[in-house]
């Protein structure tokens, strides 16, 4: 079975956090889910690193990484993908989306309306649950 790791930028600005539509996919059970952006890690790259390359190509936008908030492993029928959740903040609310077909600022309490991707259930529980 297919193993990787991706990180995911849990974008914060203004008590909102950035939401992002994958396109359609060779895999029907990701195609047109909402995700947090982000993606694999390269080799010899940290989290950091990963984070602000891929949010720069996906969304040409400049990140600060904070603190790690979850790490999920969740196994799709071809593949697993250990992920690790950042918070990460932005100093405005501005993007490009170069890869997704949508994007939104939703709050806390909003983010259960979209349709996740399986992986991200966890994490956008485990936001919504959170203080502040
Ligand atoms: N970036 C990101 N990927 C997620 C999330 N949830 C989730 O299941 N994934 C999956 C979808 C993808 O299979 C994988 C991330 O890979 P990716 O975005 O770098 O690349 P991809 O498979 O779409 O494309 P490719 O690089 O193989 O062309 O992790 C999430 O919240 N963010």
């Amino acid at each position: 079975m297919k193993y990787i790791e991706v990180v995911a930028a849990i974008i914060r600005h203004k008590e909102k956090y950035l939401c992002v539509q994958r396109g359609v996919n060779k895999y029907p059970y990701i195609s047109h889910k909402y995700e947090f952006p982000g993606g694999k890690i390269e080799k010899g790259e940290s989290h950091q690193q990963a984070l602000r390359r891929e949010i720069q190509e996906e969304l040409l936008m400049d990140i600060e990484v904070k603190e790690h908030l979850h790490t999920v492993e969740h196994r799709y029928p071809d593949f697993t993908i250990k992920m690790y959740a950042y918070l990460c903040t932005s100093a405005n609310d501005e993007y490009t989306l170069t890869e997704h077909i949508h994007g939104l600022w939703l709050s806390k309490n909003e983010l259960e309306r979209l349709d996740w991707a399986a992986a991200d259930i966890p994490i956008v529980q485990g936001i919504m649950r959170s203080k502040g």
